[in-house]
């Protein structure tokens, strides 16, 4: 059989406890009715075989090479064997979660950056049980960069959907430590990279970009709390300077009510809850978490592990589903732009050595 000229996605295993699997395969189930992308699975074909059986998901789990998994997604699902068993009973991680977890995400990485798969889209892992197991990255987000080259380019996360897009500035940071953590050199350098993937995968021409304000009423003119005027402000008029349109900074309880939505493309947050809480109030079954600023693309189901559900058939594939389509959107349009970019030495490049 002739082999695709597109390579499918990878899609890591993320938490076997979790409800990675369950999601996998109901995907993969309604792939003909839903049009999915191709994809094959990075992990422990062992951990996907039992899951099937346990949901009585009719799926024939067939191991196979990265470059196999196109032609086979039809008939089978493909998976490409990565790290150890992954022994853990579903709701209840055990020690062999995170070294699989771990696996099943290097595994990925290392396909695209060789070009056997066309993009990553990862399962959700459980931070806390990488942790336990010596992980040293806060999450996919951070570990990716590292991953991606040295020196690791500034990821940025970006929650993306129909109704909202947001990206937390600061993401898994203690709430006591987020005003300090909170520079205008970050606020600046996230817009620069929100910019450019907006404008170079997502073709938005001039991106605007709101940026919210770290206290309430956004410090009301500095009589509650200085930041917004002493970091957020000088950071959206460098990035106006810089032809960037940045605006704010706005007050956030008054930034996402529908006739607000239309004024931006996407808002800029002090910290994790202040953005990612609207976007799942919104848009939990079809938000994608979208890393922004890596050399490949990358994208997630919005939401976690759900370990109170995994196992039972109760998990809904809804935004992994608009994961796998976006991540097959943001990777063709990445091919595109490289097909028609200038070569040679002329041929201008991004910091990371992508075509601009
Ligand atoms: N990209 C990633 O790897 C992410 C990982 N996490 C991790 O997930 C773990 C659990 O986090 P939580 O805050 O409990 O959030 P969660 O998203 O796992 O669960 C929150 C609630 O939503 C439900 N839920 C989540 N996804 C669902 C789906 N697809 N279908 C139906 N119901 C669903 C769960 O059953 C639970 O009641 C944590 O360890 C966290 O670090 C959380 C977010 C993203
Ligand atoms: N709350 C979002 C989240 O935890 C996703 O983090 P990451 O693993 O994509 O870095």
């Amino acid at each position: 059989m002739p082999r695709s000229s597109t390579p499918a996605l990878a899609l890591s295993l993320g938490e076997p406890a979790g409800i990675g699997p369950d999601i996998a395969l109901l995907a993969w189930e309604s792939r003909a009715e839903l049009r999915l992308p191709p994809f094959f699975i990075t992990g422990d074909p062992a951990c996907l075989r039992a899951r099937a059986a346990r949901l009585g998901v009719p799926a024939l789990v067939r191991e196979c090479a990265p470059e196999d998994a196109a032609e086979l997604f039809a008939d089978v699902l493909p998976v490409v064997p990565a790290g150890p068993a992954a022994t853990a009973t579903p709701g209840v991680p055990d020690t062999s979660s995170g070294p699989a977890a771990k696996a099943a995400i290097d595994a990925a990485v290392q396909f695209v950056k060789s070009g056997r798969a066309s993009a990553i889209v990862t399962n959700p892992i459980s931070k806390a049980v990488l942790y336990d197991t010596g992980f040293r990255f806060p999450g996919h987000t951070e570990y990716l960069a590292h991953l991606a080259g040295d020196p690791p380019p500034r990821p940025v996360m970006m929650i993306w959907s129909p109704e909202l897009a947001v990206i937390p500035a600061t993401i898994h940071v203690p709430v006591a430590d987020i005003a300090r953590t909170l520079t205008r050199e970050l606020l600046v350098e996230t817009g620069r990279i929100a910019a450019r993937d907006l404008e170079h995968r997502f073709g938005i021409a001039r991106p605007r970009i709101a940026f919210c304000g770290l206290n309430p009423h956004a410090g009301e003119q500095g009589t509650i709390g200085r930041e917004d005027e002493e970091i957020t402000r000088p950071a959206v008029e460098e990035l106006r300077r810089e032809g960037i349109d940045a605006r704010g900074p706005f007050p956030a309880d008054t930034l996402f009510h529908p006739a607000a939505r239309k004024g931006y493309d996407v808002v800029v947050g002090a910290y994790h809850d202040q953005v990612l809480a609207p976007v799942k109030m919104l848009a939990f079954d079809r938000a994608v978490n979208v890393t922004l600023g890596l050399p490949f693309v990358r994208t997630s189901p919005d939401h976690g592990t759900a370990f109170d559900i995994a196992g039972t058939g109760r998990a809904n594939p809804a935004s992994l589903v608009e994961a796998l389509r976006l991540a097959r959107r943001l990777a063709d349009r990445d091919r595109e732009l490289s097909e028609a970019a200038p070569v040679g030495e002329d041929a201008p490049l991004l910091a990371d050595g992508r075509p601009a």
